[in-house]
């Protein structure tokens, strides 16, 4: 059905790891995408999957039959080499663009797009070939080994904490007896949840007619690309543009050992199986942690970034104590200050964790003989030795490292920097001379902007765009982030010292409104009032600099705020929009109607409505 000439390939190919590949969200799924359908703007037109619709796309089909692009030149115009979310999502916007095209050109509406047009037409339109090269599993970390699993541990996690709350149970007038849960059964739910996205990720992909070509991708030149199992006979393909997705790994600091699970047990006892194998692992990393193998009685967590924080409510609501060991002089040191301080007294400081700031763990080794997990720990200033840790195990959570091996930069003249791909805003890679490489670009995790999973699809469908004749460029300042605790944390923009140094080095003002949880009827009605939003904006002109979101549902309010930078609407003309009540929004609400924006600027908003309304 589905014999294409329109494709994108992505190539994937990190063998050592062993996650599949999933988004988020169906949105990275592309599953709506591969069944677009339109409102049909009159009676008349062709109901969907009608015959005549059906010809009316042949006969199209046929009239754009000479309408063929450079892909005759190439094998394809655009190679992607990793199918995680970034490269996924490239994919999707490539042959996105050609069914809108298709659409708008006919008219046709209620079609299922992928079921009549199929690939032919998509081609012929739009002129692009897209094949996506994997060397490992569909969805890279984030399906298989990092948002998707860790999320599915988290809304355990939720109810967990909620159904061990007394207080709050209480105060709802609900008596639960004790809550229990099955350790396998957790981490079932997070595998199985993997295995769905990352099905309906390949499953998209293949609907739309990317050609995913599987095994290791090198680039072996200007627009060439040999991929393929190692060893096994290799594939060289050209292509009209490439796009780097080839994600990152754990970063693991020098003289920390990760223990893995290849030791052989001496012991004949079922016993003693059963206590090496609760042991087996006991310095790991977030990839071995996702599949909650032990609930450690003791963890510490080295970092207490995204990963170390997440995992400490995943842990602490199973029962585990945790101990946070942090380089830097406070916990959550990403974090606007003022959030990370609300965020302790609510997340850290009420749960059973302690933690060391100021340290960096320099040796950890790993349970042995009887023996538990050993951290020592120097002073991050003096470098002084500073203290001993034994724990049952030990979570490495500090950062996150470029994954380039194998991908054949030396020939193409591109040097790594820390080893991230250098590129410009428009994520075209820069090579040693400080050139651009031509037809070159790198999204995601590997080339270092932004390590999140929707910044790396929006950094893929920003390029889709620009290869396809149209100039983007993506604004990272209006993409949000969230820290999925229990309650939220979220953000978009600068925090207050980041916007205060900008406001200094270019001289104007910065102004910061507040509003609390603890005054809206929604959260007070859920019991859960803990929370705080927080502006950051320019009094002079309203422009909005920065929001930030500690409490319940924060991850998902900050989108008002993140939609907001991104279309640049200003604190004068958003504080008028309406929002439903009893909402959380309405947080968001009143921040925007308690910021003080100047006289003149508020003026030129009346002035803009009086013309609508009129
Ligand atoms: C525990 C954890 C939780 C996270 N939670 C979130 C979250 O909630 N929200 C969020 O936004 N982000 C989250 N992230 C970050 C997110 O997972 C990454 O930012 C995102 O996956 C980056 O996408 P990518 O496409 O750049 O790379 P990846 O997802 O890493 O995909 C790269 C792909 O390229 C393949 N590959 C590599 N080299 C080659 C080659 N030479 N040839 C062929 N294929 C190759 C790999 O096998 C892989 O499939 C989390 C990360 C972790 C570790
Ligand atoms: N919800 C999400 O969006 C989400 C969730 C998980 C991960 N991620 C992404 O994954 C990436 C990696 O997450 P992460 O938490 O590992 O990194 P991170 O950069 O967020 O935090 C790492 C922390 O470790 C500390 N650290 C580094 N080396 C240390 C040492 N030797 N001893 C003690 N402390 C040390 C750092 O000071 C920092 O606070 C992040 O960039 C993040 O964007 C996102």
């Amino acid at each position: 059905m589905h014999s294409i000439s329109f494709s994108t390939a992505i190539i994937s190919g990190r063998n050592h790891y062993t996650s599949d590949l999933s988004p988020p969200s169906l949105r990275f799924c592309g599953l709506r995408r591969a069944t677009l359908r339109f409102s049909r703007a009159s009676r008349s037109e062709p109901r969907r999957g009608s015959l005549s619709s059906k010809l009316h796309f042949k006969k199209l089909s046929a009239s754009l039959s000479d309408n063929r692009s450079a892909a005759k030149a190439f094998d394809y115009d655009l190679v992607i080499i990793g199918a995680g979310v970034g490269g996924h999502g490239a994919a999707l916007h490539a042959v996105e663009k050609v069914h809108k095209l298709l659409i708008d050109s006919t008219g046709v509406n209620s079609v299922s797009v992928s079921s009549v047009i199929g690939r032919r037409a998509d081609q012929q339109l739009q002129g692009l070939k897209t094949a996506i090269i994997e060397g490992d599993v569909i969805g890279g970390t984030c399906v298989n080994r990092g948002c998707v699993p860790s999320k599915a541990l988290l809304a355990v996690s939720r109810r967990m904490r909620e159904l061990q709350n007394e207080h709050h149970l209480k105060a709802l007038g609900l008596q639960v007896s004790a809550a229990g849960y099955d350790r396998q059964g957790v981490a079932d739910h997070a595998n199985n949840l993997a295995l769905k996205i990352r099905n309906n990720l390949t499953n998209s992909m293949k609907a739309i007619g990317v050609d995913i070509l599987t095994g290791v991708g090198t680039i072996l030149g200007p627009q060439k690309v040999k991929y393929g199992k190692v060893g096994a006979s290799e594939n060289v393909i050209t292509a009209k543009n490439i796009i780097i997705a080839t994600g990152s790994v754990p970063f693991v600091p020098k003289g920390i050992e990760v223990d893995g699970a290849d030791s052989s047990f001496t012991s004949s006892s079922f016993y003693f199986y059963s206590l090496y194998t609760k042991l087996r692992k006991t310095v790991i990393t977030s990839d071995h942690a996702l599949k909650l193998e032990v609930v450690p009685d003791w963890v510490a967590i080295v970092g207490s970034g995204y990963i170390g924080l997440e995992f400490s409510d995943v842990y602490t609501a199973l029962g585990s104590e945790v101990t946070f060991i942090e380089a830097l002089d406070q916990l959550m040191p990403g974090f606007d200050p003022e959030i990370s301080k609300l965020a302790q007294r609510v997340l850290i400081n009420p749960r059973k964790i302690d933690y060391h700031t100021g340290v960096f763990a320099t040796k950890i080794t790993p349970a042995k003989n009887g023996k538990p997990v050993t951290i020592e720990l120097i002073d991050a200033k003096t470098k002084e030795p500073k203290d001993t840790l034994e724990v049952d195990a030990a979570l490495i959570a500090t950062g996150r490292a470029p994954f380039t091996k194998g991908l054949g930069l030396e020939n193409i003249n591109v040097a790594t920097e820390r080893g991230f791909i250098p590129v410009d805003e428009r994520m075209r890679v820069i090579d040693a001379e400080g050139n651009l490489v031509p037809h070159l670009y790198c999204i995601g995790d590997a080339n270092g902007k932004m390590m999140l999973a929707h910044a790396a699809s929006a950094q893929g469908i920003s390029v889709v765009e620009q290869v396809s004749g149209k100039d983007h460029v993506l604004n990272h300042l209006s993409v949000p982030a969230a820290c999925f605790t229990h309650p939220e944390i979220s953000m978009v923009g600068l925090t207050e010292p980041q916007a205060k140094e900008k406001a200094e080095k270019q001289g104007f003002e910065i102004s910061i409104a507040k509003t609390s949880f603890k005054a809206n009827t929604k959260a007070l009605a859920e019991n859960e009032g803990e929370g705080l939003a927080k502006l950051i904006y320019r009094p002079d002109n309203g422009e909005i600099l920065g929001v930030h979101i500690f409490g319940m549902h924060a991850a998902d309010l900050i989108h008002e705020a993140s939609n907001a930078i991104a279309l640049g609407t200003r604190v004068q003309d958003i504080k008028y929009a309406v929002h439903a009540h009893p909402t959380l929004s309405e947080v968001l609400d009143e921040l925007f109607k308690s910021a003080k924006v100047s006289l003149l600027s508020s003026y030129s908003y009346c002035a803009n409505q009086q013309q609508i309304d009129y």
